[in-house]
């Protein structure tokens, strides 16, 4: 799905999808967002979604919103990459932006449920790198969903009942990451970002980098 693009070392390599998922108030928004302003080469994508749009969200940032019809509109013109439906609501990364992005050498950022992951891994399993965000515990979880202030005690009671069961998927990511603190819960995910960027496999600018080298080294 992916073609090259180079990396900051300027060997080429295949660009890859960086998946966060957690339970619903883990920190998955937070790091994405430090994520996409610390890390170059680092794209983020934007779902498309038919849940309301809380206070402080923009339309065609966060999310982009659309009616029920255009969703289903959406899924029957091929244009989604992954859906699901999450908490009663459609949920589904739009297609084209992330395929113009791969193929202009950048990385892409998720943050998509589990059932997406799982639809993007069957697509293209070696360019998904997926990490699971845990909360340290079931309290810090209920607090900061009311300290993020913007759905109501019942969105809320649903979204601490659904943790459980979202949190069930935890073994099908390649890496968890405990959200404790902010600080280092981020140069946890940044890491793996940018080990996964190192990956032999996805450097294919490799075999002529090292064959200039020794070409180099003989001459
Ligand atoms: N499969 C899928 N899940 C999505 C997508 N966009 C968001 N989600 C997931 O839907 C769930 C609910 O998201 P949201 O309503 O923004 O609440 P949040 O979990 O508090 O950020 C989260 O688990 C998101 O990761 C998408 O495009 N596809
Ligand atoms: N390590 C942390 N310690 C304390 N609060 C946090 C931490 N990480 C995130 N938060 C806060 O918790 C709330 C939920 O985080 P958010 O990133 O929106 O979660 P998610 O996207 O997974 O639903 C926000 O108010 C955020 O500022």
């Amino acid at each position: 799905m992916t073609s090259g693009g180079h990396g900051t070392d300027g060997v080429e390599r295949r660009g890859l999808m960086f998946v966060l998922s957690s339970p619903s108030g883990a920190g998955k928004t937070t790091l994405s967002r430090l994520l996409i302003d610390r890390m170059s080469g680092l794209k983020m994508s934007v779902s498309a979604t038919t849940r309301p749009m809380r206070p402080g969200e923009v339309n065609g940032k966060d999310y982009t919103f659309v009616d029920k019809a255009t969703f289903e509109a959406m899924v029957k013109a091929d244009e989604l990459l992954e859906w699901a439906t999450v908490f009663d609501n459609s949920y589904g990364t739009p297609r084209g932006p992330v395929e113009a992005a791969l193929s202009a050498g950048q990385d892409v950022l998720f943050d998509i449920d589990w059932q997406g992951t799982q639809q993007l891994k069957h697509k293209a399993r070696e360019d998904v790198v997926s990490v699971f965000i845990l909360p340290p515990s079931a309290g810090d979880l209920e607090k900061r969903l009311h300290s993020r202030a913007q759905d109501s005690d019942e969105v809320i009671r649903k979204r601490m009942s659904r943790a459980s069961h979202e949190m069930s998927h935890w073994a099908e990511y390649d890496y968890i990451v405990i959200n404790h603190d902010v600080d280092e819960a981020f140069a946890e995910v940044q890491s793996i970002l940018k080990a996964e960027r190192l990956k032999r496999e996805r450097r294919i600018g490799l075999v002529g980098f090292v064959r200039a080298l020794q070409a180099q080294l003989q001459g």
